[in-house]
């Protein structure tokens, strides 16, 4: 458990969000550059990726600091549907049509893991899982020579319910503390097979953001953070988890009446 409280930042529109977003990221990528020469993140899929895309396809400033290195990125999943990668479900799919599509030549080739379609065609979610953790075993080194994978940035969704990734409340997930990656085979919330990170994983990471905007998640915001009901959602516990590596990027509608303190600048 933490000892230190997450970050909630707001803004007045989604595009001073990504305004914002944007060096937040290349924050973390510079720093995960200097420390091994590689940036390893995970994406959610929802309403992140479009989000994200507005960061970082904006104009850069010219500087180094403010450029995106894409050639040094490696790009996971924080969760993944069961489905083929060209279904409208896909997470790969929505974040190839959001953001990888549009990077420009110039700016280099992300390296992206998605998962491993066979398992998807012979339906054995716990196989595809598996695979998928074995990837980044390949990445972060093997499972019995480090604990956890330590990601430089996971990028979260905070679903109405307090989902993120497909870590679901009240479920026995929540409770995983051996693997990297858990299939998630009935979920509340269509298409009902998925895999996930798992919450040692999301909490390991050197940083962690959600994005939340719009009205429609005002009332899970104002449980999570004002809340002692809403200590166990899963949102709440990568909070209480990872403390003030979490930083909340939101905008008005979506924490009107939240009492817990924002902060003014990153
Ligand atoms: O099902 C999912 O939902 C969450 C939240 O989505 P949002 O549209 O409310 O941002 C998302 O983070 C996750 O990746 C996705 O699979």
């Amino acid at each position: 458990m933490a000892t230190t409280q997450p970050n909630l930042y707001s803004f007045s529109s989604t595009d001073a969000l990504a305004k914002e977003l944007r060096p937040y990221v290349l924050r973390c990528q510079n720093a995960a550059l200097a420390r091994h020469d590689t940036f390893r993140i995970a994406v959610s899929g929802g309403s992140l990726p479009a989000v994200l895309a507005k960061a970082l396809l904006a104009d850069s400033n010219g500087s180094a600091e403010d450029t995106p290195q894409f050639s040094k990125w490696q790009i996971f999943f924080a969760d993944e549907r069961a489905v083929p990668l060209d279904d409208k479900d896909s997470n790969y799919l929505l974040l190839k049509e959001e953001l990888l599509k549009k990077i420009p030549a110039e700016l280099g080739e992300p390296t992206v893991y998605p998962i491993d379609e066979k398992h998807v065609h012979d339906g054995n979610t716990q196989e595809l899982a598996d695979v998928y953790q074995e990837a980044l075993m390949r990445s972060f080194a093997a499972k019995d020579s480090v604990k956890l994978p330590i990601f430089d940035l996971i990028l979260l969704g905070c679903g109405p319910d307090g989902h993120t990734c497909s870590l679901f409340p009240g479920h026995d997930l929540l409770r995983e503390k051996d693997a990297w990656v858990a299939a998630e085979t009935n979920s509340p919330k269509p298409p009902p097979k998925r895999i996930t990170l798992t919450l040692p994983v999301v909490t390991s990471a050197s940083h962690i953001a959600f994005v939340a905007t719009g009205a429609g998640k005002k009332d899970i915001l104002k449980s999570i953070f004002d809340s002692e009901e809403g200590r166990t959602l899963p949102s709440s516990l990568v909070n209480h988890g990872a403390g003030d590596k979490v930083s909340w990027f939101t905008d008005h509608p979506a924490v009107e009446g939240v009492a817990f303190p924002r902060r003014g600048n990153l």
